[in-house]
C-alpha cells in the first residue's frame, strides 16, 4: 500500500494540479472526497485523520480549520495557504532557500507551502544580504507580474467572462500590504518590509518577478557580477535544486522573460542584469505560479517528506 494522501480543497486551482501531478504513481493512495461531501466538516476530519500527509489547497480559514481537525499526532500536513507561512511551528516549504531546507521538510511534521511571489524575491535577495552585499536594512522594492490563475477558480472566472475585454495588465495591492509581505520580509532576512507591487495580466499561467536594485547609496558598491556571483554560489552549495541561475547578462537586449517559458514544470530561472557605470542591477525570476509557485512546490515537498526521488512526479 502506498502512502494515503488526501488533498483538501482537491476540486480548486491547486488542488487539481496536485492531483494531476500524483495521478499514476503506484507509491501514492489519494484518499478523494465524495464532491457533495468535499465541505462536510465530519467527512474531512475523517479522511485527515485517516491520511499520511495532508495538503491543504483551501483558503486561510479553512485551512486553520483543517489543521485543528487532526487529532491523531501522526497526520503530516502541507498547507498551500498563507496560514501559516511565518508560524515558528512550521517549516517553510521552500527546499532551495537554504542548504538545510530539504532536510527540515523532510523530517517535518507541518510544512507550509511558500506563496508564489515570494519565492524569486527570497531567493534572489537572500543570498546577497548573507554575503554581506546588501545589508538588512536595504530599502527593497519588487515588482511582479502574475497569470490570473494566481487568483484561483474565481479571478479564473472573471477574466474568462470578461474576454477581450479584460484588463492587460493591473497592478494591485497599491496599500503595500499584500499577504506574502510577511514572508517576503523574514526569509530574505530583511528588517523591514519591501515596498511590493503585484499586477495581474491577461493570461492564464506564468509569472515572472524583479527585484531593481539602486546600489548607489551603499558604501561598497557591488558590482553585477559580484551580486551574480553571490546567488551562483548560493545555487551551487545546492542538491536537488530546480532553481538555476542564466549567465550574467550586463546590459542585456533581449533574454528569455516570458512569463509563461516554464508553464507546467517546477522550474524557476533567474537572471541578473547590471549597469555597473550607473550601480544599478536588476534581479528577475521566471516560473509558473501555479508549478514551482504552487502545486509543484507542494509535490517536491511531498517527494522529500516521502522519501522518494525528489523528481518524482515533477516536470524539471
Ligand atoms: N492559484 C495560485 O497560483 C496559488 C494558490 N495558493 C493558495 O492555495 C490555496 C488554494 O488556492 P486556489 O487553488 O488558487 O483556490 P481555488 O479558489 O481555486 O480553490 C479553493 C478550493 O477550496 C474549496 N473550499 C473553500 N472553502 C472550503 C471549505 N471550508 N472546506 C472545503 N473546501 C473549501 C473551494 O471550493 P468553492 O470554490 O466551492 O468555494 C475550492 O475548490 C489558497 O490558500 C491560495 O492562496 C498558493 C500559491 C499559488
Ligand atoms: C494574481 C493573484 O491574485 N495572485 C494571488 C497570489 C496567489 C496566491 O494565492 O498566493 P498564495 O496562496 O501563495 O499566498 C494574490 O495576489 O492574492
Amino acid at each position: 500500500m502506498g502512502a494515503k494522501i488526501f488533498i483538501d480543497g482537491e476540486a480548486g486551482t491547486t488542488g487539481l494540479q496536485i492531483r494531476d501531478r500524483l495521478a499514476g504513481r503506484s507509491d501514492i493512495e489519494i484518499l478523494s472526497i465524495p464532491q457533495d461531501k468535499r465541505k462536510d466538516i465530519d467527512t474531512r476530519a475523517e479522511l485527515l485523520n485517516a491520511a499520511d500527509v495532508a495538503i491543504l489547497c483551501l483558503p486561510d480559514d479553512a485551512a486553520r480549520e483543517s489543521v485543528s481537525l487532526i487529532s491523531n499526532g501522526t497526520t503530516r500536513v502541507i498547507d498551500a495557504s498563507t496560514a501559516y507561512r511565518v508560524d515558528p511551528n512550521w517549516v517553510y516549504g521552500f527546499a532551495e532557500m537554504d542548504k538545510g531546507q530539504s532536510q527540515a521538510i523532510a523530517e517535518a511534521r507541518r510544512v507550509s507551502n511558500p506563496g508564489c511571489y515570494p519565492q524569486g524575491p527570497i531567493i534572489m535577495v537572500r543570498p546577497l544580504i548573507e554575503a554581506g552585499l546588501l545589508p538588512p536594512s536595504f530599502a527593497l522594492t519588487v515588482n511582479a507580474i502574475s497569470g490570473y490563475s494566481g487568483g484561483g477558480r474565481q479571478m479564473i472566472a472573471e477574466y474568462e467572462a470578461a474576454g477581450d475585454n479584460a484588463s492587460h495588465f493591473m497592478p494591485y495591492g497599491l496599500t503595500f500590504n499584500h499577504k506574502h509581505v510577511p514572508e517576503m520580509t523574514a526569509y530574505t532576512k530583511l528588517t523591514g518590509a519591501p515596498l511590493f507591487v503585484p499586477s495581474v495580466g491577461d493570461y492564464a499561467q506564468g509569472m515572472v518577478t524583479c527585484v531593481p536594485l539602486q546600489l548607489g547609496m551603499l558604501g561598497t558598491v557591488p558590482t553585477g557580477e559580484d551580486v551574480h556571483a553571490a546567488i551562483g554560489g548560493h545555487l551551487a552549495g545546492l542538491t536537488d535544486s530546480f532553481v538555476s541561475l542564466a549567465s550574467y547578462e550586463a546590459l542585456a537586449k533581449s533574454p528569455e522573460l516570458d512569463p509563461q517559458r516554464y508553464n507546467n514544470t517546477n522550474k524557476m530561472v533567474l537572471h541578473v542584469f547590471a549597469n555597473d557605470a550607473q550601480a544599478q542591477v536588476l534581479l528577475v525570476a521566471v516560473y509558473d505560479n501555479l508549478g514551482k509557485g504552487a502545486s509543484g512546490a507542494a509535490v517536491q515537498n511531498l517527494n522529500l517528506m516521502l522519501g522518494v526521488d525528489v523528481h518524482t512526479g515533477l516536470a524539471d
